[in-house]
């Protein structure tokens, strides 16, 4: 009976923990958001290489999150990572207009593969805090988020130095996942 109690609450507190991967051209921010969550700091890493995996607690929802690679040479091994997953994040350098159309032809390329059909899209308007920095209207006109049709998506400014915005954008992903999975 206790087996089966213990047993019953594993199954309830499993049934909450979400996958997200997180991607976007090198040097976007990616790793810094993805530590600035998990201990709130400011990390300095070299470019990844592979991945890296932790889990974050938010709204008592337990999320694993992935943060791929971005170089592109390395960028082919994203899909490896797509099975299960619930949410996409997106990280943008908003400063980097340069590059912005190698990364809608990525985001439009990762969107109908079939292990994301039912996953949401959180597009990070990252570097927030450079001058320069394209502000999400004008991101979401050049990847032309308003032809997603197929999937929920949403833009939030950030800065994963400062942390603005890290946040709001989770909570987003937090109410999406917990409405299609309650
Ligand atoms: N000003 C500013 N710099 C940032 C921000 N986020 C990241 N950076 C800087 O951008 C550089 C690249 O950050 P990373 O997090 O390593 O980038 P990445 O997307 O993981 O890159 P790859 O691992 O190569 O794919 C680092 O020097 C960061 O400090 C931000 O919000 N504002
Ligand atoms: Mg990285």
């Amino acid at each position: 009976m206790g087996a089966l109690v213990s047993k019953f609450w594993l199954m309830m507190f499993a049934a909450k923990e979400y996958k997200i991967v997180v991607v976007g051209l090198e040097n976007a921010g990616k790793t810094t958001t993805l530590y600035k969550l998990h201990l709130g700091e400011v990390v300095t890493t070299p470019p990844t290489v592979g991945s890296n995996v932790e889990e974050l607690v938010y709204n008592n929802i337990r999320f694993e999150v992935w943060d791929l690679a971005g170089q592109e040479r390395l960028r082919t091994s994203w899909a490896t990572y797509y099975r299960g997953t619930h949410a996409v994040i997106v990280v943008i350098d908003s400063t980097d207009r340069a590059r912005i159309s190698i990364m809608k032809d990525e985001l439009f390329e990762l969107l109908p593969h079939e292990d994301l059909q039912s996953a949401v899209i959180l597009i990070f308007a990252n570097k927030q805090d450079l001058k320069n920095a394209m502000p999400p209207a004008e991101i979401t006109d050049v990847l032309s988020l308003h032809s997603i049709k197929n999937h929920d998506w949403h833009i939030q400014a950030c800065s994963a130095l400062t942390g603005d915005g890290l946040y709001d954008g989770l909570g987003w992903i937090a109410q999406k996942v917990s409405e299609k999975t309650p």
